[in-house]
Order: C-alpha cells, then sequence, then structure tokens
C-alpha cells in the first residue's frame, strides 16, 4: 500500500501509529482534516490486517471530515482503528487498560483530536479513555442506537424524494448487517409497518431479531443483495457492495448506516443503474451530532432529515446525483469557513 501517495489524494494531515505492549495496544490514528477544528475520530475495534487497519483509518477519517463539516459541526474528521489485542478483550481488566492506554497516547494530541465510539467500541470503552484525556465525545450517549434512529428518520426524506412518499408502510426494506446500527433501524421501520427482509454474516443475529419481531424474513448473506426491495440498508462493516454486484441490485435506493458501502465505481455503477445512493456521512451523522452537541437524539436525527432532505431536493434541482451534492456542500463549507482565517 503506497501510503503518502493515498494520503496526498485524499489530502490527510497525518497518521499516527500508537503502541504499548502491555496493553496490547497497537492503532493507526489518522487524521484527515482539522481546519473546522479538532478531527473528530470514530474508534473501531474488531479483528482485521494491518493493512486493513491503514486503510480504514484513511478512508474513515476521510469520511468523518464530510460528516462533522455536512452537519455544521465545528470539527474535523479523524479515524483511530485498533488491532484486536492477541489475549481478545473479554477481561474487563484487559479491556480497561487497553482504552485506557490509548487515552493516554491520545493526550499529546488533545488538541487535534477527540475520540469517539463506532465499530466494536461501547460508550464505556470511551468513558475508560476519558479516565485519561478530556479529548472524547459521547460518554453519555448511545452513538449507534441513535444514528441507527437518524438512518430511518434520513430514510423516510430519502424516500420522499426516490419513491414519492416517506411512508414507510408496506415499503420493501432488505437491511444487509442487523448489528448495533442496523437493529434499531429495522426496530423503527417494523414499528412503521415496512416489510423487512434481513441478513448477517452472524446468522444467529438476523435470527435473533425475526424471532423477536416476527414478519421478518431471514436471507442469506449472498442472497440479499438479488432481494426484490424498494431500499437497500447497507448496515456492516463496509464495501458491502462492489461495483460487479449493482446488476443484480432490485432497489430503488440505498441508504444505510455503513460506512463506504460502495467504492467510487460502485457509486458511479449505481447511478447508471438509476438507483439513488444517500452517502453515508450524510444520513449516519446522528450519533455524531448528539454527541457533539447538546441536541436531543430526537433533534441530532431531525437534523439528518433536514439534511437528506436538502441534499436530495438540490440534486432533483441541479440534476446531479445526491451523493455528488452533499460531497459538495460538505466540501464548500469546509472552504468557507476555512478561509476566515487568511485574508483581509
Ligand atoms: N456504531 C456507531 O455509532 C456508528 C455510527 C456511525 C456509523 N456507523 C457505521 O455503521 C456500520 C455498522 O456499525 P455497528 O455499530 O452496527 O456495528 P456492529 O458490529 O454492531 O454490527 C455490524 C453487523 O453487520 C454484520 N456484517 C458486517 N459485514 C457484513 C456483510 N458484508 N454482510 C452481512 N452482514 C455483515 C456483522 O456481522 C454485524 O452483525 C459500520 O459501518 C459503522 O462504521 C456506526
Amino acid at each position: 500500500m503506497q501510503i503518502f501517495e493515498e494520503m496526498q489524494a485524499r489530502g490527510h494531515e497525518a497518521l499516527t501509529l500508537l503502541h504499548h505492549a502491555p496493553s496490547g495496544l497497537k492503532a493507526a490514528l489518522a487524521v484527515h482534516s482539522t481546519v473546522l477544528g479538532p478531527a473528530i475520530a470514530g474508534v473501531r475495534l474488531r479483528p482485521m490486517a494491518e493493512e486493513e487497519a491503514l486503510k480504514g483509518a484513511l478512508a474513515l477519517s476521510e469520511s468523518l471530515t464530510l460528516k462533522a463539516a455536512l452537519a455544521g459541526l465545528n470539527y474535523g474528521g479523524g479515524a483511530c482503528v485498533l488491532l484486536m489485542p492477541e489475549a481478545g478483550v473479554d477481561d474487563p481488566h484487559a479491556r480497561e487498560a487497553l482504552f485506557r492506554a490509548l487515552g493516554r497516547k491520545v493526550r499529546p494530541l488533545e488538541s487535534q483530536v477527540v475520540l469517539t465510539e463506532d465499530i466494536g467500541v461501547t460508550p464505556a470503552d470511551i468513558a475508560f479513555v476519558a479516565q485519561e484525556t478530556p479529548a472524547t465525545l459521547g460518554v453519555n450517549t448511545d452513538t449507534s442506537s441513535v444514528t441507527g434512529y437518524g438512518v430511518y428518520r434520513g430514510m423516510k426524506a430519502a424516500a420522499r424524494s426516490a419513491l414519492g412518499s416517506e411512508s414507510m408502510r408496506g415499503v420493501r426494506v432488505a437491511i444487509l448487517g442487523v448489528g448495533a446500527v442496523g437493529r434499531t433501524l429495522a426496530e423503527h421501520l417494523q414499528r412503521e409497518g415496512a416489510r423487512l427482509t434481513v441478513a448477517d454474516e452472524r446468522p444467529e443475529r438476523a435470527q435473533a431479531l425475526a424471532d423477536e419481531q416476527g414478519g421478518v424474513t431471514v436471507v442469506g448473506v449472498g442472497e440479499l443483495l438479488d432481494v426484490p426491495c424498494d431500499i437497500l440498508a447497507p448496515c456492516g462493516y463496509g464495501h458491502s457492495i462492489h461495483s460487479v454486484d449493482v446488476p443484480r441490485l432490485q432497489c430503488r435506493l440505498i441508504a444505510g448506516g455503513e460506512h463506504h458501502p460502495l467504492s467510487r465505481r460502485g457509486e458511479a455503477a449505481v447511478k447508471e443503474a438509476g438507483i439513488m445512493y444517500i452517502p453515508d456521512f450524510a444520513i449516519n451523522a446522528a450519533g455524531l451530532i448528539a454527541a457533539a452537541t447538546t441536541l436531543t437524539p430526537e433533534q441530532a436525527a431531525e437534523r439528518v432529515y433536514a439534511t437528506v432532505a436538502r441534499i436530495t431536493g438540490v440534486a432533483e434541482q441541479v440534476g446531479k446525483p445526491p451523493h455528488l451534492v452533499a460531497r459538495r456542500m460538505a466540501e464548500r463549507r469546509i472552504d468557507l469557513i476555512g478561509s476566515l482565517g487568511r485574508g483581509a
């Protein structure tokens, strides 16, 4: 992997490797932008190879920059991807040590970075980080359930444009990944009378949801993209939809909580296929908004609703896809606010 080439192409400011042998801490901390303020870094912990961690940190930090900018926050974008310690993190003291070691390592960087939860990390983990550094957000926020609710609200705003109505009653939604975010999304959709089909790499999670809620169809991971539906909601670990998969899709809208469900080629392919795609950084922002402001979860989700409505409205007016409109809006705010400190 050509790290500096990648950083230059995407405009990253820094990539720092954090290491502490006794706790097993090995982490890649990427800072994409601090133009609007300290970089909010989503912290991830799940088994993965080193290269995947570096790539993941670079990609996620760029999304966080766009997400914070579009949400009107005075923060930049970062990401902190932890490799799973060899001894695991099942032992509560080992988990405490890991996250406190992370907090110690971040202390010298606290004017540039604030840490918040992402995949595999809980508010309790961030509370351990907070014992070592004030550079945290969301200690008291269950960001994954707020995010799931925000995805639901953003999906409704997008459906108004893509399906002609924001009602989810009878709408067929296929959800890929029913972990913390996907499950919350499913619960809200189910309550409104949507018809759900779900799949998860861990099939027991999909089955548990179906057992609890009833009326939910479970299919295998390999089948979900072929399911005829109105909305496809990717809520897995990223890159769930490859450009070669796009001809299989039978939906009119892609709107889910997952970061980077599509590559740039995939985004172009869905546009060609006439499918509307609402980008991750616009629709999965509610948890971040709630963690970074004094807004309630409901208010944070309404901000997502308003943002998605604005994006789809402009997209219709100018004849461009929503994901490009959203990126342009975020970049424009960074340029404008970033220029305040420069020139007369
Ligand atoms: N948790 C948050 O606060 C938050 C905030 C914003 C965005 N996100 C994004 O939402 C997504 C989901 O996060 P989460 O917190 O729900 O994670 P999670 O680990 O709780 O759940 C993810 C689920 O998706 C399943 N999965 C992963 N890849 C899959 C695939 N290709 N096919 C089928 N199932 C798959 C996993 O088995 C798991 O059950 C991630 O991309 C994350 O970055 C999370």
